[in-house]
């Protein structure tokens, strides 16, 4: 079976360029400009979203349209490897061996922002494969000629798993519909508001256990209290419940069994703690394993049961089951006449097609699995690796306690403070820029075209384009693999490109759920770090060795782990560390002073 670690997945986006929201979002972008030293929460919120989103901004659109070189006018050979020759075998042992999102940034070291690899067997229907790494051409691709790229690439897998239904497996028409349904809930104020209380609530319960946890290993021992812990399950549980309470109004209680992860009832984050966990994270990384494979071999390796198909199948049936029953419970509330939360199920319950029709069961969970799949696991891993990079570098924690402190104080942040609090949204676009949750988004060019660097695209190419490579691309980030939140302040981001930074994709199937994360991810982290100190031990780089499946994961160092301790108390700690010190500084230039006089006095 052809496996990836490099394919992408998905990728998703809101932004056809419908006039009315065209309107919207071009509004929003002119206030940012014009107010630079506007609202963080504008900027930090939306601001992502709206530079992917340039593709419903009539005046970039023309501009881009205007400037861009016409099919006649240039054409500039696109460099890559002969079609097999033994180059072309190296480059693709790099793409399975290290993953695309490294070969990307390999081959832009080696061929330049533009390369193309022919794919003579035109695996999965592409007839050639186009890197690009310059935010030029991906602006170009994602909001100049965006109608010409609104196919996101999709390889047979997910005929077999999703059958062209949700968001993620669906092109065209279909798509369209799902994602209009869908992304309103995730981008409308109001339930941002509310949305984040239930973040902040659900933190606030992992930080009681975690407390808990804390007051009876001290008390059961003399050492200091502490514990150590794979972050990264914790955060996957904790995200697990916020998607499900917020998209659903359905309680999985994954936070409630980090209890059970602690007093070491469960395993870490790539054992089989419980069915629901072992089910999405089995789905990427089986769905990982096969994702290249052709149809004909993917039905062959099905009724031979070959274990990642079989693994596949029942990750999914795991899924499905726990999602049809919310799905039932909902439906027989509405028969009932029974009030229903109005979040995302009971839109896409009270949904119809043009011809009244109602969405099938079959429709609703392939829905309802992608927000949950796309939504709960890219959290989570940034969400940790943010702990972890806060941590691992002391001054950038101290700057950024100080700012929670300033606006926080001792209470738990909400919504409208996070446009006070511009550094912790730069430690989490860093965070972003070095480890983005989902590397690689492809598209399908539906016509010839011609990027602005003069490179040829043919119809049928797919176009790839990594969040991973062009955020550690030298040629955009000076010392790119330094951890530096300073580049994401205020005066820094004004002069950044606006495709330069893509954690979100961008384009006609950009994430649909990116201000929804920001928003979650910011204040999980506020939330933990108030109360907790967070010390990494595994790995102990500064830089997090990451793996992709279908998206990011810590499998090569089993889970990040890191020692938590109560913050208040290590400061106490530590402040009782320094007046040890302070007094020992003491005694000793007494020491010295008495020594100095004896000898004197001698
Ligand atoms: C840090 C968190 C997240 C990151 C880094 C992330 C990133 C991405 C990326 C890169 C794509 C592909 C974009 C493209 O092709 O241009 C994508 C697609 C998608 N994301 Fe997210 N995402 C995150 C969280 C979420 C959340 C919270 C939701 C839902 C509430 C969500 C829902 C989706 C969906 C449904 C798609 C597929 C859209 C389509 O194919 O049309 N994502 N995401």
């Amino acid at each position: 079976m052809l496996s990836s670690k490099h394919t992408l997945p998905g990728s998703c986006c809101v932004t056809r360029a419908k006039s009315a929201s065209a309107g919207r979002t071009c509004s929003l972008v002119a206030r940012v400009a014009t107010n630079p030293a506007g609202s963080a929460a504008t900027r930090s919120l939306t601001a992502l979203t709206e530079s992917a989103e340039a593709s419903g901004c009539p005046f970039t659109a023309l501009k881009s349209q205007l400037t861009r070189p016409k099919p006649d006018q240039v054409q500039v050979d696109v460099p890559g490897p002969a079609p097999f020759s033994l180059e072309s075998l190296g480059d693709v042992g790099t793409i399975f061996f290290e993953g695309l999102h490294v070969a990307m940034l390999k081959f832009s070291a080696k061929y330049g922002p533009v390369c193309r690899f022919a794919n003579p067997a035109s695996l999965n229907g592409a007839t050639s494969w186009v890197f690009l790494n310059s935010p030029q051409n991906i602006q170009h691709v994602c909001a100049a000629n965006v109608k010409n790229y609104t196919m996101r690439y999709l390889p047979d897998i997910y005929k077999y798993v999703t059958h062209e239904k949700g968001i993620l497996g669906s092109q065209g028409a279909y798509n369209d519909r799902h994602r209009r349904l869908c992304a309103p809930p995730f981008r409308n104020r109001a339930q941002l508001e509310r949305f984040a209380d239930v973040v902040v609530q659900r933190s606030a319960r992992l930080a009681e256990i975690w407390q808990q946890h804390l007051a009876s290993s001290s008390s059961s021992s003399s050492s200091s209290s502490s514990f150590l812990t794979d972050v990264a399950t914790q955060t996957q549980r904790l995200t697990l419940d916020v998607v499900g309470l917020t998209a659903f109004s359905h309680d999985f209680k994954q936070v409630q069994r980090i209890a059970d992860d602690l007093s070491g009832a469960a395993g870490d984050s790539t054992q089989a703690t419980d069915r629901l966990l072992w089910a999405v994270n089995t789905f990427g990384e089986s769905l990982a394993e096969v994702f290249i494979t052709p149809m004909p071999l993917l039905r062959a390796g099905h009724a031979m049961g070959l274990p990642h198909l079989r693994n596949l199948d029942e990750a999914v049936s795991v899924m499905r089951g726990a999602m049809l029953d919310v799905i039932q419970e909902r439906r027989i509330a509405l028969a009932a006449g029974q009030p229903v939360p109005q979040d995302l199920l009971g839109i896409l319950l009270t949904a119809a097609d043009e011809a009244g029709q109602a969405m099938t069961d079959e429709e609703l969970w392939e829905d309802v699995h992608d927000v949950m799949g796309a939504g709960h696991e890219t959290t989570a891993t940034t969400t940790a690796a943010a702990l972890y990079c806060i941590s691992a570098h002391p001054a950038v924690e101290s700057q950024l306690m100080a700012e929670l402190q300033a606006v926080l104080g001792d209470r738990p942040p909400a919504y409208a403070d996070l446009e006070q609090l511009p550094y912790l949204q730069a430690c989490i676009k860093e965070v972003m820029r070095l480890y983005p949750a989902i590397p690689v988004f492809p598209r399908e060019a539906a016509a010839d075209d011609v990027l602005p660097s003069g490179h040829p695209v043919s119809k049928g190419d797919v176009v790839f384009m990594s969040s991973y490579a062009l955020g550690r691309s030298p040629a955009i980030w000076p010392s790119p693999l330094t951890f530096d939140p300073s580049r994401f302040s205020p005066a820094a981001e004004a002069s950044h490109h606006r495709f330069q930074f893509l954690p979100f994709g961008a384009g006609a199937r950009m994430c649909l759920g990116a201000s929804f994360a920001q928003m979650s991810v910011s204040l999980m982290v506020a939330s933990l770090l108030q109360k907790f100190k967070f010390e990494p031990v595994t790995p102990a780089s500064p830089l997090i060795p990451v793996s992709y499946d279908i998206t990011m994961n810590f499998n090569e160092t089993r889970g990040l782990h890191m020692r938590v301790s109560a913050r208040n108390e290590q400061q106490q700690q530590q402040q009782q560390q320094h007046e040890v010190d302070r007094q020992q500084q003491e005694v000793d230039l007494q020491r010295e002073l008495v020594g100095a006089a004896i000898t004197a006095a001698r």
